[in-house]
């Protein structure tokens, strides 16, 4: 049976994170030894013989994982096409240059990675970037300064505060503080509560479950009338992505940490959204055959063999899950690029919005 051969997730070993307190779910993993390439083989006897002896795999008929790969960084790109195509002809109509704002407080390295990959982005579309980055010991208020300041300025569309913030800062003043016309992430209550109600609609819809749904439509997967599992119920992505399913006529059920049983759950989808923060977590026997697998997850496990020293999983067990679902999306290269191109298009939406322009 595929599920009995040893994969890289039944040995993983949690380590402890520098970032343990504001992101306790992520963690570093230690890798096993077992090469990738052996787990990815679904091996199908001719007649029954012991597998642990090179002869018997000689007498097998290996073939390749069933799951199409969800290619989440070649559809942001096509998107990334589209949305530049979009601000040339904006540009070249009303002489309007869409802007974006992002405000970093602090140090952490996630995050400048994240907001510089944010401001090439932009730069590679049209967009114009502006950045605000304060110390880690900055004061709310400064933070709500300027927060004022991009609400003002006409030049910018979009207002990005850089999450998680440090603990001393109340992260609800703070994003309540963004001009809701210009909450291009989507986290204003006054967005979700939209996104929660029958016949309102957002102004924005928040850019991760937003990358989710459009992976989905593109590859055609149905969504209408199917089961669908969200694990995990955070602000940003769980519970808007829950909400966006069931706006899509998906039947939404919501795993979290104090679910009981959450593997029968899960079994039970046919699309499956995952948002937990925890390398590997969601496991081959998990799965309905032929279900569909978004993966949001970006967790770092140590990797000596890579050059920064770690590299990227997900919260799904790719090799083993490859096997059992009908698509699936890797990690790197799934939701994380599409984060970045709804960003854009959030902030293209809000420039048109603002300047009547279609
Ligand atoms: N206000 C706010 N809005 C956010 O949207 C927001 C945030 N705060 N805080 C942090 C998270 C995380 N996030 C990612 C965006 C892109 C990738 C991405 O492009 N990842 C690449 C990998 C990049 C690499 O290799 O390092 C990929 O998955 O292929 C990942 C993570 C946005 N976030």
């Amino acid at each position: 049976m595929a599920s009995m051969i040893f994969s890289e997730c039944s040995t993983a070993r949690l380590l402890p994170l520098r970032c343990h307190r504001s992101c306790p779910a992520l963690s570093f993993l230690v890798g096993c030894l077992f090469p990738l390439t052996s787990s990815r083989l679904f091996l199908t006897s001719l007649s029954f013989q012991p597998r642990a002896s090179s002869t018997s795999v000689s007498a097998t008929i290996a073939t390749e994982s069933s799951a199409k790969v969800i290619d989440g960084k070649a559809v942001a790109k096509q998107i990334r096409e589209e949305i530049g195509v979009e601000i040339a002809r904006m540009k070249e109509a009303i002489g309007i240059v869409p802007g974006l704002a992002v405000i970093l407080v602090g140090d952490r390295k996630d995050s400048a990675t994240y907001v510089r990959n944010k401001k090439k982005a932009c730069d590679a579309v049209g967009i114009n970037s502006f950045e605000v980055h304060l110390p880690e010991d900055t004061t709310e208020q400064e933070v709500l300064n300027s927060i004022s300041r991009f609400n003002e300025d006409p030049s910018v569309h979009g207002i990005l505060v850089q999450l998680p913030l440090p603990s001393h800062m109340n992260e609800e003043k703070i994003l309540n503080a963004v001009g809701i016309e210009k909450d291009v992430d989507g986290f204003h209550p006054l967005n979700i509560g939209r996104l929660a109600m029958r016949g309102r609609e957002p102004l924005f819809v928040p850019c991760t479950p937003k990358g989710c749904i459009e992976l989905l439509h593109r590859y055609g997967i149905q969504i209408k009338g199917k089961k669908a599992v969200v694990i995990g119920r955070s602000n940003i992505v769980g519970m808007p992505a829950a909400l966006l399913l069931q706006r899509e006529d998906a039947t939404v059920t919501i795993v979290h940490s104090r679910t009981n049983n959450p593997e029968d759950i899960i079994k039970e989808a046919d699309i499956i959204i995952s948002a937990v923060g925890q390398a590997n977590m969601v496991r081959g026997s998990w799965i309905k055959p032929g279900a569909a697998i978004i993966d949001v997850g970006i967790n770092p496990v140590e990797d000596p063999a890579s050059p920064r020293g770690y590299r990227l999983v997900g919260d799904v067990c790719y090799d083993e899950v490859v096997k059992v679902a009908s698509a699936v999306t890797p990690v790197p290269g799934g939701v994380g690029p599409m984060t970045i191109a709804m960003l854009l298009s959030n902030t293209l939406s809000s420039a048109k919005r603002m300047h009547n322009f279609n």
